[in-house]
């Protein structure tokens, strides 16, 4: 599939995954619903008709909207959903939940032909009405595993998959996945649009994956979700923390802002068992900030009162061996990953630890201990997330795109360096995220690797070489700050920057491509130019006569490690 093929449009997306038997409720009961947990809503017009009209199904999106629909339209930045009432009515909108704002927009474009319930909260309504359309409560299943942080969401809901379809295959049921690369159920997958869906979406996904016989589903939960209420009315079996470190400030303000929203995960009313990584000081505030049971995760070697913790790490390959120790029962779980970096590890052990700690009557613990000990769940590979793709030189495409997971993949290179080998680095920053890290990026790529070649990421609307100007800055000053011999260079489009990168390199270097991952297109202002780091790390292996791994960064197929 031709990169332009691979971001499917949410209407796209929406019909691949839509749940064919729902039940369904009708408008006066959806309003019961919602009337019982507080959100006040209005029913226009008030007619015995309009109360049993029959939804059976949710949709934000105006193209999204199937026949029977409520459709949810919310005040945005850009537009409120309710100018596109038109569209939506077309495409078979049965009923509307939108604000008073929403209600006058819709009675002007189509009077009072159409059932309305107006409610304040839209977006933290549209969970709860989406629950209740589709008959999803705390206990219908899959079970769910849901994971937060700055980093390492994705690779541990990789993880997570993994592990759970080792131990729910046992009882021949299906695994699910929702998360920035791909939303899966069963061997279905389609590409994702979001890392977290919007309510609508996530709700219609639960009965899908209750239809297809999921069991159990790994998913990601952005900070961007739970500020924005897209996981209202779901309810996770265990969530767990991964970290906090600088990203996202340009949504949430401040890190105590950032904190603030994603510690909403890990409340009672929406998670049973919340398992929290303890290696840095927002971990110790999660956890104190969690309610419901609380199991804490120390993996990176300090001497602290936990749950679980991290012991005995040995190199193991490109990865690690390590142990889980339990602190209270002494028992102690020897397990491994194959990937690179010690964050991985800590990814590793977050996962084994969300499933070892779930309550799930799925699978029993014993199970879950067997599939730690002997099948090796975590030796997969996690699409553009430390992928290797050639060894002589090393060669890994990342998606580090913030200054911990910089420093963090960093390391992991220099762990694995070769004698005298050099450390060459490609980084770029994407445009309209937060710009207050550029600078600091230049600054560790600098102080960590020994050639650093500044290129573009995604710039959206921004001016790419102006982006550049920012990381370059943070860079030239840590190089003049700390006396560096750091080689440093600019060069622009990415694709001569890659391979810039492998004219540089000898067998015994680490060439890493940071920031993009998985990703097979860059936005220039709305205009996509594909192109997939591994794919063209690849083509510069080869043209410079080094190996690239069988089958790793071919097109689209970059998923082999
Ligand atoms: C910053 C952010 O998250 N914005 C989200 C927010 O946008 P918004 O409030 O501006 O809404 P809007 O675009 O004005 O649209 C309002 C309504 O009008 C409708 N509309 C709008 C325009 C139009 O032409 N037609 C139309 O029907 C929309 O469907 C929507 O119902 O609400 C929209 C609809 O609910 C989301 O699509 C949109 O996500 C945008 C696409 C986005 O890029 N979000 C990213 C930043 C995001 O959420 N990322 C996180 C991961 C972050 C990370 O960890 O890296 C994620 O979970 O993916
Ligand atoms: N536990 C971790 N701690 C720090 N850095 C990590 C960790 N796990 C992964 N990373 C780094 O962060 C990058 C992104 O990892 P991953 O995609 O798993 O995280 P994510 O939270 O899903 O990121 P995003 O929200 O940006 O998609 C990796 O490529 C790696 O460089």
């Amino acid at each position: 599939m031709p990169p332009s093929e691979t971001r499917l449009s949410v209407a796209e997306q929406d019909s691949v995954l839509r749940p064919q038997r729902v039940t369904g409720t009708d408008v006066g009961q959806l309003r019961e619903v919602l009337h019982g947990l507080g959100y006040d809503p209005l029913l226009t017009p008030v007619s015995g008709a309009a109360e049993k009209i029959r939804l059976t199904g949710t949709a934000m999106n105006p193209n999204a909207v199937g026949q029977g629909d409520l459709f949810v339209a919310v005040s945005g930045a850009r537009a409120h959903g309710a100018d596109f009432v038109r569209d939506a009515v077309e495409a078979g909108a049965a009923a509307v939940l939108t604000d008073a704002a929403g209600v006058d927009r819709v009675r002007e474009a189509l009077g009072y032909v159409l059932p309305v319930i107006q409610v304040e909260k839209v977006r933290d309504s549209a969970g709860p009405a989406a629950a209740t359309i589709y008959g999803n409560t705390a206990d219908s299943g899959p079970a769910l595993f849901g994971v937060t942080g700055t980093n390492g969401k994705t690779t541990t809901s990789y993880f997570l998959r993994s592990l759970l379809n080792q131990v729910m295959a046992r009882r021949e049921k299906l695994t699910g996945l929702i998360g920035t690369i791909e939303i899966a159920a069963g061997q279905e997958t389609i590409p994702s649009q979001l890392t977290t869906p919007e309510a609508v979406q996530l709700h219609s996904l639960m009965a899908l994956f209750r239809e297809r016989g999921v069991g159990a589903a790994a998913m990601e939960v952005s900070s961007h979700a739970i500020s924005y209420h897209r996981t209202s009315g779901l309810f996770y079996e265990v969530a767990g923390f991964t970290n906090l470190t600088q990203d996202h400030l340009d949504l949430h303000g401040s890190m105590e802002e950032y904190f603030a929203a994603k510690a909403q995960l890990f409340a009672r009313r929406r998670t049973r068992t919340s398992v929290i990584t303890v290696d840095d000081p927002w971990g110790h505030q999660m956890a104190s900030a969690a309610s419901g049971e609380v199991i804490t995760l120390a993996t990176a070697g300090q001497p602290m009162e936990v749950d679980w913790e991290v012991v005995d790490i040995e190199l193991s390959g490109l990865g690690h061996a390590f142990t889980l120790h339990h602190a209270r029962s002494g028992e102690r779980i020897r397990t491994r990953t194959g990937l690179p970096g010690r964050f991985n590890i800590s990814n590793a052990a977050l996962a084994a630890v969300m499933v070892l700690e779930s309550k799930n009557t799925e699978f029993s613990r014993a199970e879950v201990v067997e599939a730690l000990e002997q099948d090796d769940p975590f030796t997969i590979s996690v699409p553009g997330r430390m992928q290797v793709i050639g060894t002589s030189p090393a060669a890994i495409v990342d998606f580090a795109h913030n200054p911990d997971a910089m420093i963090r993949t960093l390391e992991a290179a220099s762990e694995t360096r070769q004698g005298d080998g050099k450390i060459i680095l490609v980084i770029g920053a994407a445009g309209e995220r937060d710009r207050s890290k550029r600078p600091t990026m230049g600054a560790i790529a600098v102080r960590m690797a020994d050639h650093v070649i500044i290129s573009d990421d995604d710039p959206h609307r921004e001016d790419p070489a102006q982006i550049r100007q920012e990381l370059m800055t943070g860079a030239q000053e840590a190089v003049e700050l700390g006396e560096l011999s750091t080689v440093l260079e600019e060069v622009s489009p990415r694709a001569d920057a890659i391979e810039r990168a492998v004219s540089s390199a000898s067998h015994e270097d680490t060439i890493i491509l940071a920031g993009r991952g998985h990703e097979v297109y860059q936005d220039f202002a709305g205009e996509h130019h594909p192109i997939d780091d591994r794919a063209e790390l690849r083509a510069a292996l080869l043209r410079h006569g080094f190996a690239p791994l069988e089958d790793a960064g071919r097109q689209n197929g970059g998923e082999t490690a």
